[in-house]
């Protein structure tokens, strides 16, 4: 499914508009009709509910909403935020449906003390204040209303975003309506997967307002939810005639003295992920530990100049930040042909040779949290999580890289700007490691698939789905380990395959 920004929606409904000649009134009454729908089943008979209307088109899909809950007989009244006569277009044709239905506008403006009162009786709040069409911070009238939802007892439903917050993910630091859930329009927004603007949501849902395929293929949408389907639909069959240099030959160069732990983290993520042969390189002093840990490693000499043998190289987990790490990786930047992951200290490294990235052939992908995009940016980690879609945007274009940024909704960005966003995970993977099992099933998935951006984003969403599904059984948002996730990919994986039978 599609994300889109504010301009992208807005440019959506112009075509539809404009060259379709589905007018906007038509638009507007299938948003409030599905927002209809998808209400009732969640209504109570019982029932009182406010529909509290803004003066542009986010308020008109609550005119609609307004009078087919009126119409099926829900205890509903209407609040206008302005005065009548300023409601203009789409949403003044459907305020006068509304009205010449039957129904009545109280004014909030007008009544105040009587908005205040009667607020605390309501149990569901259907918000139609501002959506997508919404300038900087909300008048003071508005923020008003917007305070008094927020301290309301009310089941708070939003239409489009939730009124106050910005479409495009921009940061602010004014009230927004907190929703219970969110019935977006058409697509879902940029503002769902950033900070501060994700916390508003609520659970949230799409709403389809019949936008024609037409105009979806006309706009060249370039960003997307990477979803369980997607996932299922681009996973590698393996072919009953192949064998085990079929599925890639790796060399993982990670692990030090003090972090040999990532080396076995990255390598058994990797074996677990379907990588055919695994070779790694690791500092003499590591090497040790973890031998008796990975029997099916094969094992390469750090001292190796020639890499021609090998498929891809993932090098960064547990390197060490010494000069030895930094010739390793403009060794490896050096191998033009083969594609790359690099991760942790390789991108600690990076900084000093990112002007090479341009002219490698093969496909390079670099896994940042938002503290190396800082570093690899030269920008702070503050402006890099206010604008973690145009940041990922500008630097894998720029230096023709696969991007994966991460963090709750990790973006994953191709060298010519596609976008690709993963919605698996949650706070389990906020410990040390899991970075490292996250890079080893890149590694694997990106050998066994000709579409690295397919390859990546199954990756990072099999990865989410490990912690989901140990969270989901037994055990809690604390206590998950990287190598619990690293052992829960086969579950993941046999679930996915379920119905492909690999
Ligand atoms: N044909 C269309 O364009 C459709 C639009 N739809 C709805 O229309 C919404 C977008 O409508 P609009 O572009 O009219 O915008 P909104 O209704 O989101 O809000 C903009 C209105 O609020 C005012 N405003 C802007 N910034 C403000 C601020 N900081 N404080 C107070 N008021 C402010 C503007 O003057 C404008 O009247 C979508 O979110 C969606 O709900 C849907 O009905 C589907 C069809
Ligand atoms: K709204």
């Amino acid at each position: 499914m599609h994300i889109v920004s504010q301009e992208e929606m807005q440019a959506l409904d112009r075509y539809t508009m404009d060259v379709i000649g589905l007018e906007g009134k038509v638009l507007m009454e299938n948003a409030g009709q599905g927002i209809f729908r998808c209400l009732i089943s969640k209504l109570k008979a019982q029932d009182q509910i406010a529909v509290i209307i803004g003066k542009g088109n986010n308020g008109g899909d609550g005119f609609v909403v307004a009078r087919y809950l009126q119409n099926h007989n829900f205890a509903t009244d209407v609040w206008l935020v302005e005065d009548q006569h300023l409601i203009k277009g789409d949403a003044a044709y459907h305020m006068n449906v509304f009205l010449n239905s039957g129904g009545k506008i109280n004014g909030i403006i007008s009544d105040s003390h009587h908005f205040k009162e009667h607020l605390s009786n309501y149990t569901v709040i259907v918000d139609a204040i501002l959506g997508t069409g919404i300038k900087g911070c909300p008048r003071k009238a508005y923020l008003d209303v917007i305070h008094l939802i927020n301290q309301a007892k009310a089941r708070v439903v939003s239409i489009d975003l939730p009124s106050g917050v910005l479409a495009n993910g921009e940061p602010f630091s004014h009230e927004a309506v907190y929703a219970k859930e969110t019935l977006t329009l058409q697509y879902p927004k940029l503002c769902m997967y950033t900070q501060p603007a994700a916390t508003f949501f609520g659970e949230t849902d799409v709403i389809q307002i019949g936008i024609p395929k037409k105009a979806i293929s006309h706009q060249g949408l370039k960003r997307r939810v990477w979803t369980k389907e997607d996932v299922k639909h681009t996973l590698p069959v393996r072919d009953p005639f192949s064998h085990k240099g079929t599925h890639g030959k790796g060399l993982l160069i990670a692990g030090s003295q003090d972090m040999p732990g990532a080396a076995i983290l990255s390598a058994t993520s990797a074996l677990r992920s379907g990588i055919g042969l695994l070779w790694l390189s690791i500092a003499d002093k590591a090497k040790q530990t973890v031998c008796s840990r990975l029997p099916e490693v094969l094992f390469e000499s750090r001292e190796s100049t020639d890499f021609s043998k090998y498929k891809g190289i993932a090098i960064g987990p547990g390197l060490g930040r010494s000069e030895d790490g930094e010739a390793l990786l403009a060794q490896v930047l050096g191998e033009k042909d083969i594609p790359l992951v690099i991760d942790a200290d390789g991108l600690y490294h990076l900084t000093n040779h990112l002007s090479t990235l341009k002219t490698h052939q093969a496909p390079v992908v670099l896994t940042p949290h938002p503290g190396e995009m800082a570093t690899l940016t030269g920008k702070s980690i503050k402006e890099v999580e206010n604008d973690r879609f145009g940041i990922s945007e500008t630097f894998a274009k720029e230096h023709g890289v696969y991007l994966v940024l991460k963090g709750r909704n990790t973006i994953i960005t191709s060298p010519s700007g596609e976008q690709v966003v993963n919605v698996s995970g949650n706070p389990a993977l906020a410990k040390g490691g899991s970075g490292d099992v996250l890079t080893g099933i890149i590694f694997a998935f990106l050998l066994q698939h000709e579409n690295p951006l397919n390859a990546i984003s199954n990756a990072v969403y099999v990865h989410g789905a490990a912690a989901d599904q140990l969270v989901k059984t037994n055990h809690s948002l604390l206590d998950v380990l990287a190598s619990d996730l690293s052992l829960t990919i086969p579950t993941v994986l046999h679930d996915l395959y379920l119905d492909t039978m690999c």
